[in-house]
């Protein structure tokens, strides 16, 4: 999310919060004439229903006072509903008056609390200072540069902290080899603390620190780990990986946002907590209806659900347990958000497959950590259960079920939507001569290529064992030719080096397109014929199906 975003969330916070002192003014007003004119105690359910609202609502929006001063007064009306006493209604609606002079205005909440956006970015600079290796170096500047990084190399830490500190270069990366400093353990840990200390000093989010050694022993990791590093390899070290650890972390930096869906019947609030989830760089849907509430999981695809405990029609644990019904389902978290703070309905609803309950009104920097907390927890149990843990790509039947969802998607939105197959030329080669640790090797760099190239809305899996299936929505068969045309000429250049001898391998791809092609089987098909159409012309090439 950008800065303009988060500033045009943060301002319709502050519109939103107008809107609720606004509203709760005019409700508290007509409630306390209707009580001072009526005398009539059947009255007092909507006013407690109205006070159990305000309770769980005034903190969201800035008013905390008038949350606790709410359910002080929803106690005593509780009460005194119960006894069916009549006596003291103009009291009543006095007191209710009194709140709206807690609707005052402060300094607006979301001045007061701020939260930071993930950013996004394509590969940064990767900073290198190294101990004179120059073969390993040159290797890998090389193939950090192949996959986009710009490399510079330092020579001294004076020179690598002025690279740090230049907002010009961009750094995403440092790679600090520990032997520049000889042997000694205290030179060793004054630098890794320098460093560490280095890369937080501008502000921003700091450039991983990865950690180059000849030697691997705990107290080193450990002095690592203190200064914050992401990586540590050990001399002699396969360039691959750090390619491959800086795709992985930047994975896991994107996937700090997510998607929320919001089910709520009181539209202010649900508007409100969206703004605060959308300053805090997440994607959030809303829906005050729960008996829609499954067709906009379908339709929105959440990393979470948030919702309201009491709504009409359909209680939120009744929700809950529909929405487990569906094996599609059964991972998302389900969060309530509601004002009750009765332990016993808290397990009630946690019983019916509720991850968690989060009590109104929850401040703003609270509700943002604890939904990011939830949703990276998710993502990385998702991740376990559907990606292949040598390339981190999706596996064969998660990446099979995207394409029926992929393609129901492109079909009500009449997009169209290409599909490719990918596999490696005579891998059997590479395996026969190098072995199979280096033919796992180039597997994981052609994974790491398919993820630059691809957009975040495009599908990537491991298909087979060397065979790649890419889903490309909103992509026609010209567009995802040009695409598959460049990722093929970028694998190819990429140079692999095992035994003391460099080599490279190519590979083939067939396209298979929606609308030309419109059932999921008879795509997946023609893609593969394509695919063998390429390997049959020769390999190294792209071929079409329609
Ligand atoms: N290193 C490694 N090799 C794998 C893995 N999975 C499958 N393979 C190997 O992939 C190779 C596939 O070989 P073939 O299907 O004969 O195809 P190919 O040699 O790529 O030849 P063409 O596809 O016709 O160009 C086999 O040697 C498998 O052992 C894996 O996870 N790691």
């Amino acid at each position: 999310m950008n800065a303009d975003r988060v500033a045009a969330a943060r301002a319709q916070l502050d519109v939103l919060r107008r809107d609720y002192r606004e509203r709760t003014r005019a409700v508290l007003e007509a409630l306390a004439s209707r009580l001072v004119e009526l005398n009539d105690v059947s009255l007092l359910d909507e006013v407690e229903s109205q006070l159990h609202k305000l309770a769980g609502s005034g903190g969201s929006f800035g008013f905390a006072e008038l949350s606790r001063e709410s359910r002080g007064l929803e106690l005593m009306v509780r009460e005194q509903r119960g006894r069916r006493d009549d006596s003291g209604l103009a009291s009543l609606a006095m007191r209710l008056r009194s709140l709206t002079r807690l609707l005052q205005d402060g300094t607006s909440r979301s001045q007061r609390e701020r939260t930071e956006a993930p950013g996004e970015k394509g590969p940064g600079a990767v900073l290198v200072w190294s101990a004179h290796d120059e073969l390993a170096d040159t290797r890998l500047a090389s193939t950090l540069s192949q996959f986009g990084h710009a490399v510079v190399r330092c020579s001294d830490q004076s020179q690598l902290e002025a690279e740090i500190a230049d907002p010009e270069v961009g750094v995403e990366g440092v790679l600090v080899d520990l032997d520049v400093q000889g042997a000694a353990p205290a030179a060793r840990k004054s630098l890794l603390e320098h460093l560490g200390e280095a890369r937080t000093r501008g502000g921003g989010r700091p450039p991983r620190l990865f950690v180059l050694s000849s030697e691997d022993t705990l107290p080193l990791r450990l002095q690592a780990a203190r200064a914050g590093a992401s990586g540590f390899f050990v001399r002699p070290f396969d360039p691959m990986q750090v390619v491959d650890r800086l795709e992985r972390l930047r994975d896991e930096q994107i996937a700090q946002s997510g998607k929320v869906l919001l089910v709520d019947d009181d539209h202010l609030l649900a508007r409100h907590h969206a703004a605060v989830l959308e300053a805090g760089g997440f994607e959030v849907d809303i829906c005050t209806d729960p008996l829609k509430a499954l067709d906009a999981m379908d339709r929105f695809q959440p990393d979470l659900v948030l919702m309201d405990l009491y709504m009409p029609g359909c209680s939120g644990p009744e929700l809950a347990r529909v929405i487990r019904m569906h094996d599609a389902w059964l991972a998302t978290p389900l969060v309530f958000l509601s004002a009750e703070t009765d332990l016993d309905l808290q397990l009630t609803a946690a019983s019916e497959g509720a991850d968690d309950f989060l009590t109104k009104p929850i401040a703003d920097g609270h509700l943002v950590a604890a939904v990011r907390a939830r949703v990276e927890r998710a993502r990385q149990v998702a991740q376990l259960i559907h990606s292949d843990s040598l390339t981190g790509l999706l596996k064969h039947g998660r990446i099979k079920e995207e394409l029926l969802a992929e393609l129901s998607r492109a079909q009500r939105q009449g997009q169209p939507l290409s599909l490719v197959m990918l596999d490696i030329d005579h891998f059997k080669r590479v395996n026969d001569r190098f072995g199979h640790p280096v033919g796992d090797q180039v597997l994981r760099a052609l994974g790491n290529l398919l993820r630059q190239r691809a957009r975040k809305s495009d599908r990537i899996g491991r298909y087979g064992g060397e065979e790649f299936m890419l889903i490309l929505p909103d992509c026609a068969t010209d567009s995802a030719r040009l695409l598959v045309e460049d990722i093929r000429e970028r694998f190819g250049a990429l140079h692999f080096n095992a035994a003391g001898e460099e080599f490279s391998v190519t590979l083939s791809a067939g396209i298979a397109s929606y609308p030309a092609t419109s059932d999921s089987g008879e795509l997946l098909n023609r893609a593969d014929q394509a695919l063998y159409a390429a390997k049959q012309n020769g390999r190294n090439r792209v071929e079409l199906a329609d």
